[in-house]
């Protein structure tokens, strides 16, 4: 995608454990209040499979395509495919970058979460267009998730010359977000900030101007 940088401003991933009213609604406020990128993450207790999960991930996909929002699939590369979405995010846990790059091809976007400058340069050799770095502080959203690890690596990437677009996650609210972009991020990807909050349009709307605060 041409501009990716843009796309990953405020990027929103949600799936059905995380919201408190139909999923369908959350997307739609959340479009309306400004978000750029949306991932489809249907993760965690009570999640859907099977024909349940496609038939959601189906319908989110139509409202994104609706307002010209990229439709990203979490994790589940047979999904996205299946879909035609715009793109993958995967973590170390998952596939091997170089064997998803292969299958969703070069004109697709792909998501890659790195911890360590290791990873990031893996990542990179193998064919990722951007990185999901966190969490930058803690979460309970993601109970598996590693201990929040601040800017470190995101600023230190950023002095070592690197130019890949790069999103912080992990507990980034608009309270927050703002020192996620000041230490070199792109953007700022949120779950609970958007999925919980009383108003998603409200909430997408507070973020986008802390995101855009210096621009
Ligand atoms: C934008 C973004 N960054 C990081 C992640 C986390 O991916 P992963 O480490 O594979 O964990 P799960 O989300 O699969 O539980 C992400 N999803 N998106
Ligand atoms: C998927 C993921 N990866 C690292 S932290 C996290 C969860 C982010 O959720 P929240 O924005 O609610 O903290
Ligand atoms: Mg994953």
């Amino acid at each position: 995608m041409k501009n990716l940088q843009q796309a990953l401003k405020v990027y929103f991933i949600m799936g059905s454990p995380n919201c408190r009213k139909s999923p369908a609604e959350v997307l739609t406020e959340a479009i309306e209040g400004g978000i750029t990128l949306f991932q489809f993450r249907e993760k965690g207790e009570g999640a859907l499979t099977g024909n349940a999960k496609y038939k959601l991930a189906k319908e989110l996909q139509q409202i994104c395509q609706q307002h010209q929002i990229p439709f990203i699939v979490n994790d589940d590369l047979e999904l996205a495919l299946q879909l035609d979405a715009d793109g993958v995010h995967i973590g170390q846990e998952d596939e091997p970058v170089h064997i998803v790059r292969e299958k969703i091809g070069a004109e697709k976007i792909l998501g890659v979460s790195v911890h360590t400058m290791e990873e990031a340069v893996a990542a990179k050799q193998e064919g990722a267009d951007y990185y999901g770095i966190g969490p930058v502080f803690p979460t309970a959203t993601k109970k598996d998730a590693k201990p929040s690890q601040g800017t470190k690596l995101i600023k230190k990437l950023r002095i070592e010359g690197f130019t890949i677009p790069i999103v912080g996650i992990g507990g980034i609210t608009s309270d927050n977000a703002a020192c996620v972009i000041e230490a070199g991020a792109d953007g700022v990807s949120v779950i609970t900030a958007i999925s919980h909050a009383e108003s998603p349009l409200e909430a997408a709307k507070a973020l986008k101007m802390e995101v855009y605060r210096n621009e």
